[in-house]
């Protein structure tokens, strides 16, 4: 086992690179993504200047949803290498200084897995004897029971419940129905995925992104989310990695609004999760764009509870799934919707299958403004594979796929990702006008000082020396023109000024700094300094999409 240098709450701190092994890097050739590949690009990583990789399920699977139908927890699938080579690179990454975070789907498995393929025979085996499986999962005469718990994969599934022929009854699953539901109320189940994470955590690996978290538990009358129930079971998860594993991490998925979202970092004498994606607040930094109106960040941030010392947030622009619409108003998906999916093919489910650059106009200015804000807001970003150089996605590949085409390294063959031919890869490289491999990859980039590669590293480092990013507390300014959003982070001494105009034009603005009259406004970017704030108004011009990050000298 090799372990990361211990750090308490050294996620505060961190950037996350979220990657799927599958489409990294090739390192055999056989058009598949593996562990020797992404091994060898350990270095482009640690000079990115990122801190923790969160790899997607890397598990054995028939992948009818991209991995997170895993029919085996511990072991590797064979696509992607074997066991020694996952220890091989996960040493590699420690003596980097990087950690690594693994996905865990405890919500389901797939229905290849033994349990399930167990469970099918029914509740009684042939010879009389009670069948343990049969209550791993969960089963129904009618299929009817829940009838409130909303369709999650709307596009795909009419009902939460699937006939099993085998089994002559109905199985729960929230997501594909090639995903059944597991049972937590059996303790069984719940020790069987102790054991899993206990089993990655003796590797060596720093902690967890937990799947789909709000849906362990099923309740007649209730939708079936964040029930207490299933509070309880999380908490125990932590209590346990806590105190086997102190250091490591665990970060939640669930997608919910502020209030419910808040609840699974439990509280400072009964912690659940240290981290949880902010996903109220990301589709709101794209609606603002839009909008030209930075409003509804603000209320939304503002709707945060306070979370216990020890949380953080997890903020992202984009992930591997849809940009989800499920955190908004039905009128602020509609907006969202013409927006950003004119082409019929760009939505699915409730949301939208678009990389940020396409998302964006591969318009560098919003690229670059929208991550500064994501940098700058509280909590820990996450940056999703290929969105440091600006990839595209490929609306021709089904479910999610089209933004999970193989990273871009350079313009020779399958652009860097492998040896094999395009048509032999896992996913075809994308080989579009603008967004191809022949013009978008990292070798152009590294060479090109101005590249959106080159930015991104120098943002990230700019944002590594300023301790307030990671711990500073927030407060939004007012300000007299809606598009412009500002805010301060305080921290220890030190108060950081960002300001982002979030419009296509050039915008005036006045700020009220009033509680930071004396102090001296300097660029960290290059550390010009503006006027001194006085008690009243203080005006800025910027230009469209602009931003200053600031540095506040002198005493508060
Ligand atoms: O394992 C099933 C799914 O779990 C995650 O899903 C999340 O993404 C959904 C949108 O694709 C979202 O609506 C839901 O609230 C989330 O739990 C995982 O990220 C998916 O890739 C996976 O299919
Ligand atoms: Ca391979």
């Amino acid at each position: 086992m090799t372990q990361a240098a211990p750090l308490p709450e050294w996620y505060k701190s961190a950037v996350f690179y979220e990657l799927s092994v599958r489409t990294y890097a090739d390192g055999n050739g056989d058009g598949k993504g593996d562990f020797p590949g992404l091994t060898s690009k350990l270095d482009y990583l640690k000079n990115l200047g990122v801190d923790c990789l969160w790899l997607l399920p890397f598990y054995p699977s028939p992948l009818r949803d991209d991995g997170y139908d895993v029919a085996d927890y511990t072991e590797i699938h064979p696509d992607l290498g074997t066991l020694d080579d996952f220890k091989v690179f996960l040493r590699e990454a420690h003596v980097r200084g990087l950690r690594v975070i693994g996905d865990l789907v405890m919500n389901h498995t797939s229905a290849d897995h033994p349990w399930f393929q167990a469970a099918r025979r029914g509740p009684t085996l042939p010879d009389g004897s009670p069948n343990e499986y049969f209550d791993y999962y969960v089963w129904s005469d009618t299929g009817t029971e829940y009838p409130e718990a909303r369709i999650i994969f709307t596009d795909t599934e009419t009902s939460n419940w699937t006939l099993d022929e085998m089994a002559g009854k109905y199985y729960w699953h929230r997501f594909f129905s090639s995903q059944p539901d597991l049972n937590y109320d059996n303790p069984r189940v719940q020790e069987e995925f102790l054991n899993v994470v206990r089993f990655w955590l003796d590797l060596g690996l720093d902690g967890f992104r937990v799947d789909a978290v709000p849906y362990l538990i099923e309740r007649e009358g209730t939708n079936g989310e964040n029930l207490p129930e299933t509070h309880a079971i999380l908490r125990e998860l932590r209590r346990a990695v806590d105190e086997e594993y102190p250091g490591r991490l665990l970060l939640a998925e669930a997608n919910q609004w502020p209030e419910e979202v808040v609840e699974y970092f439990g509280t400072e004498t009964k912690p659940e999760f240290h981290m949880a994606f902010n996903f109220p607040v990301m589709p709101r930094l794209y609606m603002s764009l839009r909008r030209e109106d930075t409003s509804s960040i603000r209320e939304i941030m503002d709707r945060l509870p306070q979370i216990p010392s020890f949380g953080q947030w997890a903020t992202f622009l984009r992930n591997h799934d849809e940009l989800t619409l499920e955190m908004v108003t039905d009128d602020e998906r509609a907006f969202m919707y013409a927006a950003y999916a004119p082409d019929a093919r760009m939505k699915i489910n409730v949301g939208i299958r678009r990389r940020l650059a396409p998302l964006l106009d591969n318009d560098r200015r919003r690229i670059e403004l929208l991550t500064t804000v994501l940098l700058a807001l509280p909590g820990s970003p996450i940056l999703y594979y290929g969105d440091e150089i600006g990839m595209g996605d490929n609306l021709s590949l089904s479910d999610r796929n089209g933004v999970r085409t193989p990273m871009q390294w350079n313009a020779g063959i399958s652009g860097g990702f492998s040896t094999a031919l395009p048509e032999q890869c896992f996913f075809p490289p994308n080989q579009d006008p603008v967004y191809g491999f022949q013009r978008v990859n990292v070798y152009s980039q590294e060479l090109d000082p101005s590249s959106l590669l080159k930015w991104v590293s120098r943002q990230l480092e700019v944002r590594r020396h300023l301790p307030a990013f990671a711990y500073g507390d927030l407060t939004f300014v007012d300000t007299d023109n809606p598009a412009v959003l500002a805010f301060t982070r305080h921290h220890d001494g030190e108060t950081l000024l960002i300001i982002s105009n979030f419009a296509g034009s050039a915008q005036p603005v006045q700020l009220d700094l009033a509680a930071h009259a004396g102090r001296l406004p300097v660029s960290l970017a290059g550390g010009s300094h503006f006027p001194t704030i006085g008690e009243e108004p203080y005006p800025l011009t910027l230009g469209k999409y602009d931003y200053y990050w600031l540095k506040l000298s002198g005493v508060r």
